[in-house]
C-alpha cells in the first residue's frame, strides 16, 4: 500500500521592529534584561516545509549567499527542536525547507526567528501534530529571544531577554520605509558595544515605554514619531557610522522620525500614511545612502499559513534599489 504523502504546508511570518528598546543589566546567563515593544511588519518571508527525500534547507531571495544552509540554519533548528520534542528524530524527518527571503539578514528585522517561528507552525500542520501555540510559544523561547513575537505578531511589549509578551493594543496601521544597508551586523556585537559605550561614558536611554503605549493606542503616528526609541542605536552608530546619515536622509526625504531597528543595521522611517511613504522611499533611494528600500505597514498577524484558499499570490511590495 502507498503511504500518503501530505501536501507542502506554506507559512508566512512577518519582520519586526522595536518601537521602543530599552535594554537593562547583563544577566548571569549574558542575556540583557529588555523592555522592548514590538511591531511586525508586512516585510515577510514565506517558507514552505514539505516531506521529501532529500531532507535539507533552500533559500531564495534576500541575502541568499550569506544564509547558511547546513544545521546552523534557524529554520532546521527548528525542524530538530520539534522533531525530538514529538520524538522524531531529525535523520528520520525526512522535510525540505524553502524559504522565500524578503527580511534582510542580519539587518535587526529578526528575520532567521520569522524563518523559525514559520517553521515551528508549518511543520506542525504538515506532521498533523496535536501542539499547542502555548506549547510552540516554548519551544520558539528556546530557539531565540525574538523567535516568540515571530510567532504571535501584533504589538506587543516583550519583557525578560524580550521573549515573555504582552499584547498591545495598536489603533490604525502605521506606515513605515526602511532602508537596508550593505551588510549585516552582529547582534551579540551590537549588544557588546553597548556594553563597552556604557563601561566609557553615559549614552542616552529610552526612558519609560508608557508615553509609547498611549501614543500607539492614539492611532496617530506624529504622536508615536516623538516617542520611538532603542537604547541599541547608539551601539549600530557606533560600529556603522553611516546609519547617521541614512537616519538623516529619511527624515530630510519627508519621514516624521527615524530609528534604527533592533540591533540595526536597517533604519525604519515612520511616515504619515501609504502615499507619503512612497514618496519617501523614492526620495531616499535616490540620496543613495543605502542599499534598497523597501515599504511596509504594522502591524500585522504573526506566522501563519497561507497555502490552500488562504494562499493569495506573493506579490512582492514596492522595491527600489538605491
Ligand atoms: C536586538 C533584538 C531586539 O529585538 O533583535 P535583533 O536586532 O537581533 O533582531 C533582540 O534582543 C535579539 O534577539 P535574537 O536575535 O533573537 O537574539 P538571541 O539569538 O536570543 O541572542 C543572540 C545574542 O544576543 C545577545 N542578547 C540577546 C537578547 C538579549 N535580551 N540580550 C542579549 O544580550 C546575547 O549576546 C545573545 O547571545
Ligand atoms: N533562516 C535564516 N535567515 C536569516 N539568517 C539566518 C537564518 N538562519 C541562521 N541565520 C543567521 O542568523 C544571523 C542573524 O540573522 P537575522 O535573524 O536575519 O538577523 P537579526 O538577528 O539581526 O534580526 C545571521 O548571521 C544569519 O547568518
Amino acid at each position: 500500500m502507498l503511504a500518503v504523502v501530505p501536501p507542502p504546508v506554506t507559512v508566512r511570518a512577518p519582520s519586526k521592529i522595536n518601537l521602543h528598546l530599552g535594554i537593562g543589566d547583563q544577566r548571569s546567563d549574558g542575556y540583557h534584561e529588555i523592555s522592548t515593544v514590538f511591531q511586525a511588519l508586512s516585510l515577510s518571508d514565506d517558507v514552505t516545509v514539505a516531506a521529501s527525500e532529500e531532507p535539507g534547507v533552500d533559500v531564495q531571495g534576500e541575502g541568499t549567499g550569506t544564509i547558511p544552509r547546513n544545521s546552523d540554519n534557524l529554520a532546521w533548528r527548528a525542524v530538530r527542536l520539534l522533531a525530538e520534542h514529538v520524538g522524531r528524530p531529525e535523520d528520520e524527518s525526512g522535510v525540505r525547507v524553502m524559504i522565500r527571503k524578503e527580511i534582510p539578514v542580519a539587518g535587526g528585522m529578526a528575520g532567521g526567528s520569522a524563518d523559525a517561528a514559520a517553521v515551528l507552525l508549518g511543520l506542525s500542520a504538515l506532521w498533523d501534530l496535536d501542539v499547542t501555540r502555548e506549547d510552540l510559544g516554548t519551544l520558539a523561547g528556546k530557539l531565540g529571544s525574538d523567535v516568540p513575537f515571530a510567532l504571535s505578531g501584533g504589538t506587543a511589549l516583550g519583557t525578560g531577554r524580550g521573549d515573555q509578551l504582552v499584547p498591545v493594543l495598536s489603533r490604525h496601521t502605521f506606515h513605515w520605509v526602511l532602508a537596508f544597508d550593505n551588510r549585516g551586523l552582529s547582534t551579540p556585537k551590537v549588544y557588546g558595544e553597548l556594553d563597552r559605550l556604557r563601561a566609557v561614558g553615559d549614552p542616552p536611554r529610552v526612558g519609560s515605554y508608557d508615553p509609547l503605549v498611549e501614543a500607539l493606542a492614539s492611532g496617530d503616528p506624529r504622536q508615536l514619531a516623538l516617542l520611538l526609541g532603542n537604547d541599541l542605536q547608539a551601539a549600530a552608530v557606533s560600529l556603522r557610522s553611516n546609519l547617521r546619515r541614512t537616519l538623516r536622509a529619511g527624515v530630510e526625504a519627508g519621514a516624521l522620525a527615524g530609528v534604527v531597528s533592533g540591533s540595526g543595521p536597517t533604519c525604519a522611517f515612520l511616515c504619515t500614511d501609504g502615499d507619503s511613504a512612497v514618496e519617501v522611499a523614492a526620495q531616499l533611494a535616490g540620496a543613495g545612502v543605502c542599499r534598497t528600500v523597501r515599504v511596509a505597514h504594522g502591524p500585522v498577524h504573526g506566522a501563519r499559513i497561507v497555502d490552500g484558499e488562504d494562499s493569495p499570490e506573493p506579490t512582492p511590495p514596492p522595491q527600489v534599489h538605491a
